[in-house]
């Protein structure tokens, strides 16, 4: 299926990521040999020749397209499909094999690996992570309560003071979200972080988005909660086994999406 995008005036829209018939492929050494099966045995007998011991994985395939500012584009998938990877490429973090990816300004990643120090208490993190994506110290100070009150990790005692290892999975992934979301970004990506917190953290983090818009920045977010894209996302780009499927209005394309998913 060819990707359709039904586009206001270009004139009037300012693009901040475009890319351009992107490829990305891993190379994956130390793949096990798979020992002793015959269909191993086989395969070896098959690759002699070409490098031993690495595979490449095709994890995105010649995908295309250009983001707006003021754009909040939902990236979907089945499992695998290669959103992670396409979000980390925008990012800068992973190399295009083929075709190129340009952006305007630097997009700052927001996932659940972003670095947070597991000994540091979260008031230090707060403070580092704010500081690392370059707040000055007063910045930092004044957005400090807030960062701390949307992450709603004090809403059950006075977490904030003690170690990152002491919180759970959740917490942590709603401070790093807090962290991310306090700096207005020009790009933002974000990757499943809405999943981590419960219904009232999640709304908290989709007002976040909308506001972010409102600034005239771009959100990108990968999600498998449909419910989440809905409510964010005016645009949606669907991966499938890494080749954009589809590429359009949120309702369209999650409407062609949940027939392909039996949902
Ligand atoms: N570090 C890596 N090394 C090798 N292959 C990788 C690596 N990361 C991802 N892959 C492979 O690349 C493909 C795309 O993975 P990716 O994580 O981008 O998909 P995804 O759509 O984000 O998946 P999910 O919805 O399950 O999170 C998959 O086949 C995956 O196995």
């Amino acid at each position: 299926m060819k990707p359709q995008r039904q586009a206001t005036p270009a004139e009037s829209r300012t693009p901040t990521v475009i890319a351009d018939g992107v490829h990305i492929v891993y190379r994956v050494t130390g793949a096990s040999s798979g020992k002793g099966s015959a269909t191993a045995a086989l395969s070896r007998i098959m690759r002699r020749g070409e490098n031993p011991g690495v595979r490449e994985v095709h994890a995105v395939k010649g995908v295309s397209f250009t983001a707006y500012k003021g754009e909040a584009i939902g990236l979907i998938g089945t499992n695998g499909s290669g959103k992670s990877t396409l979000l980390r490429a925008v990012a800068g973090l992973l190399p295009c094999e083929q075709g190129r990816i340009y952006t305007d300004g630097q997009p700052s990643l927001m996932g659940v690996n972003a670095a947070l120090m597991d000994d540091l208490t979260g008031e230090r993190n707060v403070t580092l992570g704010c500081l690392a994506m370059g707040m000055s110290r007063e910045q930092t100070r004044e957005r400090f309560d807030d960062i701390v009150d949307f992450s709603g990790i004090n809403e059950k005692g006075d977490f904030v003071t003690l170690p990152m290892r002491t919180y759970s999975s959740g917490m942590r992934a709603r401070l790093r979200f807090s962290i991310g979301a306090a700096k207005d970004h020009d790009v933002l990506l974000i990757d499943e972080a809405l999943a981590t917190g419960d219904r009232a953290f999640q709304k908290r983090s989709e007002d976040r988005i909308r506001a972010l818009r409102a600034q005239a920045g771009t959100v990108f977010l990968v999600s498998h909660n449909n419910k989440s894209i809905r409510d964010t996302c005016d645009r949606v780009l669907w991966l499938e086994r890494g080749e954009l499927r589809m590429d359009g209005p949120t309702e369209q394309v999650l409407e062609a999406y949940e027939k392909f998913t039996g949902k």
